[in-house]
Parts: C-alpha cells; sequence; structure tokens
C-alpha cells in the first residue's frame, strides 16, 4: 500500500526545495524494496522509533520501514483548469494521489519572484483552491448530466445520487473545497467514482523564512486562522532549512542543527505524521531473525485486510494472527518469552489490528 502524497501550490513557492530535501533523505535510506520509480516521485522511508526497540530486541538481519511516496507536481496557475500552464496535466497528476501537500509562501524575501506580485498565503492558497475547484466542478455537472434522465425517470439511487451532487456543485459553486461538505459516508458514495480534487486530504505546508521558525511567522498564522474550518493540518516549515538538514549524514549533527533553531523534528517528519494522521494510516509489525519491518494500513482494518498488504495468499489463505502487544515484547524481550507468560494473542477474522501491533500470520494457501 505505497501511500502518495503530492506536493502541489503556485510556481516558485519552495516545493522542489522541499522535495530535493526529502528526495535526499531517499539516497540515506536506500533500505527497502523496488526504490527505482520515476524522476519526479522519491520515496522516503517513514522514520518510527519502535522500529529501533524491535531491532535492539530481535537483532534481525535487517530492518525495513515503511515509506511515503511524494510527488512534486508542477507548480499550478490561474486557469489551469482550462489548460493553461502544465494545466490538465498537472490535475491529472493530482487525480492520482491519496493526500495534497499544498505549499504556501509565508516567506518575505524580494529576491524571490512572486507570481502574484505579492506575497499573501490565504489568496495564493485560493488561487489554488479555485483552480482545483472548477475542475471539480467540471466533474460533477458531468455526472449530472449523465444520471439526470435516469433519475428523471423515477430510478431512486439516481435521484439520491443527483440531490447529493447538486449539493456539491453548489458548495463548489460557492468557494468551497468539495471535502468541507458535510454529508453521511453513505451520500458521499455519489461522489466517490469522481476522484474530487478538492474532496482529498490536504496538509498546508507553510514555508517560512528560517529566521521565523521554529513557530512560523503573521504570515503563516494567516494561513492557519483561514483554515480553520476545513480539517486540514498546517505544518510550518521552512523548505531552505529542510535543504541542509537533508544534506548533513550524521543524525547527532542533524539533532543539533535542529535544536539550533528550535525544532524537536525535522519538518519532514512532521509532514510525514500530519500525513499518517489525515489519511488514517497506522502502522503494525512483523518481527523475525532475518527481518523486523513495518508495515502501513488504515486505521480499522481487520487482521486478513492487514495480512494481504504482505501478500495476498496471507489474505485468502488466512487462518489465524498471533500478536504480541509492543509494550509486552518490551518488558519479556522475546517471542518464547511473552509465549511463556501468556502474552501471545491467537486472533480470528475480525480482529482489528491496532496501531504497534506485532503480527504473526497464520495461513494456508
Ligand atoms: N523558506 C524559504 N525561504 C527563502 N527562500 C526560499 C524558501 N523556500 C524556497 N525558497 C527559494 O524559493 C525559490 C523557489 O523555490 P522552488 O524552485 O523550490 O519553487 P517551486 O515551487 O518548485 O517552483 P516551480 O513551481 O516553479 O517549480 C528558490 O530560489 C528557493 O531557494
Ligand atoms: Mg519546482
Amino acid at each position: 500500500m505505497a501511500l502518495k502524497c503530492g506536493i502541489v501550490g503556485l510556481p516558485n513557492v519552495g516545493k522542489s526545495t522541499l522535495f530535493n530535501a526529502i528526495s535526499n533523505n531517499k539516497a540515506e535510506a536506500a533500505n527497502f524494496p523496488f526504490c527505482t520509480i520515476e524522476p519526479n516521485v522519491g520515496v522516503i522511508t517513514v522514520p518510527d522509533e519502535r522500529l529501533q526497540i524491535l531491532e535492539e530486541l530481535v537483532n534481525p538481519q535487517r530492518v525495513l520501514p515503511t515509506t511515503i511516496e511524494f510527488v512534486d507536481i508542477a507548480g499550478l496557475v490561474k486557469g489551469a483548469s482550462k489548460g493553461e500552464g502544465l494545466g490538465n496535466q498537472f490535475l491529472a497528476n493530482i487525480r492520482e494521489v491519496d493526500a495534497i501537500a499544498h505549499v504556501v509562501r509565508c516567506f518575505a524575501d524580494d529576491n524571490i519572484v512572486h507570481v502574484e506580485g505579492k506575497v499573501d498565503p490565504v489568496a495564493d492558497k485560493e488561487v489554488i483552491d479555485a483552480e482545483l475547484q472548477l475542475k471539480d466542478l467540471e466533474s460533477v455537472d458531468k455526472k449530472i448530466a449523465r444520471i439526470e434522465k435516469v433519475a428523471k425517470s423515477g430510478d431512486t439511487k439516481a435521484k439520491k445520487d443527483l440531490s447529493v451532487l447538486q449539493q456539491y456543485k453548489t458548495h463548489l459553486e460557492a468557494g468551497n473545497n468539495a471535502r468541507t461538505l458535510e454529508l453521511d459516508p453513505e451520500e458521499r458514495k455519489a461522489i466517490a467514482d469522481l476522484q474530487l480534487l478538492t474532496a482529498k486530504p490536504v496538509i498546508y505546508v507553510a514555508n517560512v523564512e528560517e529566521t521565523a521558525l521554529p513557530d512560523g511567522n503573521e504570515y503563516s498564522n494567516m494561513l492557519k486562522q483561514a483554515v480553520k474550518g476545513e480539517n486540514a493540518e498546517v505544518v510550518v516549515v521552512s523548505a531552505s532549512i529542510e535543504a541542509q538538514i537533508a544534506e548533513l549524514e550524521d543524525s547527532e549533527e542533524r539533532a543539533l542543527f535542529l535544536e539550533e533553531y528550535g525544532l524537536k523534528e525535522s519538518g519532514l517528519n512532521k509532514l510525514i505524521k500530519a500525513a499518517y494522521n489525515i489519511l488514517n494510516l497506522i502502522t503494525y509489525f512483523t518481527a523475525g531473525v532475518q527481518e523486523v519491518r513495518a508495515w502501513t494500513i488504515k486505521k480499522g482494518w481487520k487482521a486478513p485486510q492487514a495480512a494481504g498488504v504482505i501478500h495476498t495468499d496471507f489474505e485468502k489463505g488466512f487462518i489465524k494472527a498471533e500478536v504480541i502487544k509492543l509494550e509486552n515484547y518490551q518488558k519479556y524481550k522475546s517471542e518464547v518469552a511473552c509465549k511463556e507468560a501468556g502474552k501471545i494473542a491467537i486472533e480470528g477474522k475480525e480482529y482489528i489490528v491496532c496501531d504497534g501491533d506485532i503480527m504473526h500470520f497464520r495461513f494456508n494457501v
């Protein structure tokens, strides 16, 4: 389950700087399978301190963190929904991602050209939003046209869908993002096939100058204020600082560097955490002498579905799962000791996997 996060924003706001910082990390952490993919996609490992805990206890041959893909998408300009700039291609790229990291310029630096002539994070965000909303309106209108007749003929499902679509239309036309329309999940199914761009979860990345760290500046505060009602996260980073952090090989050096700027963690870490949070993702682990590994699943997934991310056979032939809680593993130090202490739970098909569970699946093929 490779999670994709698209980096979106106006031109020249720091998207590539951020992406390059992220890609550098990829070079440092080459420890994952299938690392060669298209150049505008960076696969990065998700930092997780629990992996170190397990590594010390299990002493495996290798440790494999889970990964996230970041996609550097071309800058968007006014009129993109009508094909300006890279227009449609760019929007198709966004369609494919699970979440959007919307980079907003929050640094004042006269040397860096701003496409709109002045730094105004709220207006900038609205330019991007408006383009995405126009594209979404197009999708909604198309579907309305498609089902209108059926609805008129009395088909109940089409009638219901039509009413939901019309609500989205009104909402989008009023300059709102689809994600802020409050409907129940059942109703929302009417737009599921449309993959609306403004329905995707979003993280706003307030790109500030380094002197504004760690808490941000007047611009990032304006942005935070403006997106309050959106159920979105705002992460304050300085892309230029991230690039410098990425160049440091040594983890101690990095820690010192972060401390210097009053940061507890890198912006990249903050971004990853925000993405996990907004996408409702959790991590479980497998731990054996050959390999300790982290796996990403959605909150609420049952054991067979969770097993399926390792291999489809695990899901199809699922028999049961043996589950150890991390705190028990830490306390008893080994699987054998956990077993003796009665701390391995045998779970069936209905078990809902929890964040941090150490799983061992039994299956037959
Ligand atoms: N936090 C920051 N403070 C100061 N300057 C920055 C900051 N972040 C980025 N910059 C500078 O802004 C300029 C534009 O950055 P970058 O090329 O990453 O933008 P972009 O969003 O990728 O643009 P495009 O959409 O055109 O590809 C660069 O000169 C970069 O060094
Ligand atoms: Mg760029």
